[in-house]
């Protein structure tokens, strides 16, 4: 789940004080902590106040009071835009009106203690007397994104697709360098790619406005750029001439008498056409389309059916917008997409956003460094093993599983037998990363040591590659397990690092609020359309690191401010010296309570791997 402030009410003071238990003890007990967070402080009256003056009362579904209707369940949602890294590209923000009013975050079960403030307190009056550092760069100048290219006559459409953002920062950038890692992004059996600037992105190949500087690349001219180029042509051309009348393709690209171009153009020449069709639905659907590389959406049993018996299909988890099942080795996240029909309460997301979404988790999987080297890799951003469009009915065996669930946790969101039967999903399948912190029995010092040294490594790691920002890294978001090995590689602007593990693995999930810089385009959520975001309750930690976020950005949500991260690293510390129980000394807990204070100094993720709290857990090399 993107938010769950809400969790922060619960007093685990408790938890810390008791005994430690085994796994299996602890299951039971989270089973508790997960049945269902039913509101009992707000009545429907409560959820109706908190709505009416959003003037789209018919986005809220009144008639189900016991859903998830809360704060944090706005947080993630709508407005993610992208920048096209040039500045000639006119920038349109998504307006959106802010659905929510801030509301206290829900506890997570209904057996929790009232919070101890006073221990709290006490501890925050230690630690948490710390001003907000100001970035160093200035948020708000445009100027810094600059490519120095200039033209003004291209003027955007209103555009959801990234795809089009992309393809024409593409266009312009055309002689400016490597784009390997969008291009590869859309790559499909259809259109195969000639290598462009050899394996995926690393810190020296990222463009960063500032920092890009014209490269030509050799082999520049694959076969998508040249199909890219005259779509873009074609594309740029009827804008500027407003001819955009072509409802057949009419593109030229040059390589007569290839079908496979030829259908990956009619999928892309859609969105050349969306001006005549009234509408961005349309060209960000085909886009998602595409990224998903393919030409019709599936069923969600086809996908399922690939993974595992259907049989088998078990849920795992729920958030507002997803609902994720284990399939074999994999789960499978659900997200219902471009309907009008309010799942949990919600409007459902669009494929725009999603299309986003999708880009950003596959560029994450190029740090995992399968294609060969890279200056920058690791595997502790969950991997995107597919992403697929589908349509129709959830399947009889996922109804199973997801009646499975209910019984046993109490689910929050509502029965998907009431998707339409024309509903569209994207699935997202993804490797498997165990628990999230929050369930999760964390043993002793050692697995916390190694649980900060992994994020926050994993952190610079996607800093210089991409400038990555998760911007929403709560303890829900953060998946845990045990594995066999004691060491793992990071790569790190070209250097090998090898950390202690003591059996630990983490795992960081949920790119919604994410900021990247693929090189091509910035993928970011614009959260200065999400006042809501920012008043959640006082003392609660996570609402406490979105304002800080808020302080550090200047709502400027654009621009790189690695210190995000550091937020967010702080965050961690916090909570695990508040809301974990592991066995520890007051030695540890002092440990803890310095290296937060020293991440006051620090701008980024990479600056806090040079922690003194963090040296041991570095070995020269693997064992
Ligand atoms: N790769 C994964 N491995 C294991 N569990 C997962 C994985 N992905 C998701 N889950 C489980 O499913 C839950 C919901 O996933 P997630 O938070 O990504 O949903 P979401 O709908 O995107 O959340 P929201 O829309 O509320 O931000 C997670 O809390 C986790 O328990």
């Amino acid at each position: 789940m993107s938010s769950k402030a809400g969790q922060d009410s619960v007093d685990l003071w408790s938890e810390i004080a008791a005994t430690e238990e085994g796994e299996g003890n602890r299951e039971q007990q989270i089973a508790v902590i997960y049945r269902r967070r039913r509101r009992t402080e707000n009545t429907p009256k409560d959820v109706d106040t908190n709505h009416s003056s959003l003037n789209n009362g018919n986005r809220l579904s009144l008639a189900a009071p016991v859903k998830r209707v809360s704060w944090n369940r706005s947080l993630s949602i709508r407005g993610r835009t992208s920048i096209a890294v040039f500045a000639c590209v006119e920038y349109q923000p998504q307006q959106r009106k802010p659905r929510r009013k801030a509301k206290p975050p829900l506890p997570r079960g209904k057996f929790v203690q009232p919070q101890n403030f006073e221990q709290e307190r006490a501890y925050f009056q230690e630690v948490d007397a710390y001003e907000l550092l100001e970035e160093s760069p200035s948020p708000k100048r445009f100027g810094t994104w600059a490519m120095g290219v200039q033209n003004d006559d291209i003027v955007l459409p209103h555009l959801s697709s990234v795809l089009n953002k992309w393809l024409i920062a593409k266009k312009l950038n055309y002689s400016y360098g490597p784009s390997g890692s969008l291009s590869k992004i859309l790559e499909t059996p259809a259109m195969p790619m000639e290598p462009i600037c050899g394996d995926g992105f690393d810190a020296s190949t990222v463009k960063t406005p500032e920092k890009a500087s014209p490269q030509v690349c050799s082999g520049l001219h694959s076969v998508q750029d040249r199909f890219n180029s005259n779509f873009m042509n074609k594309d740029v051309v009827e804008r500027q001439t407003g001819s955009q009348k072509s409802n057949e393709v009419s593109l030229t690209t040059g390589d007569e008498g290839c079908e496979d171009i030829d259908v990956a153009i009619k999928k892309l020449s859609l969105t050349s056409r969306s001006a005549s069709l009234g509408g961005d639905h349309w060209d960000s659907f085909s886009a998602l389309l595409t990224v998903c590389e393919q030409s019709a959406p599936s069923t969600l049993l086809d996908v399922f059916s690939k993974y595992c018996d259907p049989e088998s299909i078990v849920k795992i988890g729920e958030g507002t917008y997803g609902e994720a099942f284990r399939a074999g080795k994999t789960v499978c996240k659900i997200v219902p997409i471009d309907g009008d029909l309010l799942v949990n309460g919600e409007v459902q997301k669009r494929s725009g956003e999603l299309l986003e979404e999708a880009i950003l988790s596959r560029t994450l999987n190029h740090l995992r460094g399968d294609g060969g080297h890279v200056n920058n890799s690791c595997t502790s951003f969950i991997e995107t093993l597919d992403l697929r469009v589908c349509q129709g009915p959830y399947d009889a065996a996922l109804i199973q599983a997801w009646e499975d669930w209910d019984e046993k946790h109490g689910s929050e969101n509502d029965h998907p037998r009431e998707f339409p039967e024309k509903q569209c999903y994207v699935v997202f399948v993804l490797e498997h990363g165990g628990k999230d912190l929050e369930s999760f029995v964390l043993l002793n010092f050692d697995e916390v040591r190694s649980l900060l040294v992994q994020v926050t490594v994993a952190l610079a790691v996607a800093e210089a590659a991409y400038e990555f920002e998760h911007r929403d890294l709560h303890w829900g978001n953060i998946l845990l397990s045990r594995k066999d090995s004691d060491m793992l590689q990071f790569t790190l602007e070209g250097k090998n690092m090898f950390v202690r593990t003591f059996g630990l693995s983490i795992s960081i999930i949920d790119f919604t609020l994410s900021r990247i810089n693929t090189g091509e385009a910035i993928l970011f959520l614009d959260l200065s359309s999400d006042p809501e975001l920012f008043k959640g309750p006082k003392g609660d930690k996570q609402s406490n690191t979105y304002r800080k976020m808020k302080e550090i950005t200047e709502d400027f949500w654009e621009g790189s401010f690695p210190k995000t991260n550091v937020l967010w690293l702080q965050y961690l510390v916090d909570i695990l010296l508040l809301k974990k129980s592991f066995k520890r000394t007051s030695k540890d807990e002092r440990e803890l309570r310095s290296l937060k204070k020293r991440m006051d100094n620090y701008g980024s993720a990479k600056e806090a791997t040079s922690d003194p709290f963090f040296t041991d857990m570095f070995v020269d090399h693997a064992i």
